[in-house]
């Protein structure tokens, strides 16, 4: 019966590793290994060494800087093939009568093609421009023929988060008002009381060059 790695019913790979294993055993480790074992060691050291700067910019991209919310939720529409989603800004630069959009009740128009045709002119659409025109449009009692012709310039919806909050008047605060009350009393007491003190020193050095 033979034995060894040409033995039947042996298994050739685990007596050729036997073999490697125990030729390590005498003669130490085989250059290939030590040449492995380098590459992967200083591979990982490189890799710890990478600075953020250095590392490749989508990866930078992604981890610094994530898209804000609102752009987000603009793709996410524009992926379920809504009709597509402004920001405010972007409306705001098309504000040319050869390039002019409206921001009316949620909802952008392209009007560049109705400037000339307007009948309420184009310089009311201009001056309507960067701004939500909704009330405008309203105050001026549009017909509904009117309503209907807009659909015609529809292309797209505003990101309501992207419109500027509307400045609000802020009333003086209370203290300052009663200080400005108090301020005007003293202004009243001085007019009478300045007069009497001139009329009473003219009185008084009459009186003492008299006496002299
Ligand atoms: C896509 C947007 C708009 C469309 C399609 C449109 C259309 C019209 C139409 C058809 C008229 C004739 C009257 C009527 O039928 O109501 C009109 C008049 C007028 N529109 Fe507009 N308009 C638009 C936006 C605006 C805006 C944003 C303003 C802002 C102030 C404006 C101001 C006026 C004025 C002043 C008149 C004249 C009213 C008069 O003479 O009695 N329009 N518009």
């Amino acid at each position: 019966m033979r034995e060894g790695p040409d033995a039947p019913g042996s298994n050739t790979a685990d007596s050729g590793a036997t073999a490697h294993a125990r030729t390590h055993a005498e003669r130490g480790p085989c250059p290939k290994r030590v040449i492995h074992f380098l590459l992967a060691s200083f591979s990982l050291g490189l890799g710890a060494c990478v600075t953020p700067s250095a590392r490749p910019p989508h990866r930078r991209l992604v981890a610094s800087r994530p898209l804000p919310a609102p752009a987000w939720a603009r793709v996410l529409r524009a992926m379920a093939g809504e009709k597509r989603m402004f920001g405010f800004e972007e409306v705001a630069k098309h504000n040319v009568a050869k390039d002019c959009w409206l921001v009316i009740a949620g909802k952008v128009y392209d009007v560049t093609p109705f400037m000339d045709e307007h009948p309420g002119g184009d310089e009311v659409l201009l001056a309507v421009t960067g701004k939500d025109a909704t009330s405008d449009f309203e105050d001026i009692g549009h017909s509904d023929s009117a309503r209907e012709m807009m659909e015609k310039y529809h292309i797209g919806e505003i990101d309501a988060s992207t419109i500027p909050a509307k400045r609000t008047f802020v009333p003086p605060q209370q203290g300052s008002h009663v200080q400005a009350k108090d301020s005007d009393l003293l202004i009243k007491i001085l007019q009478f009381l300045v007069p009497i003190l001139i009329l009473g020193l003219a009185f008084g050095v009459r009186h003492y060059s008299k006496s002299e």
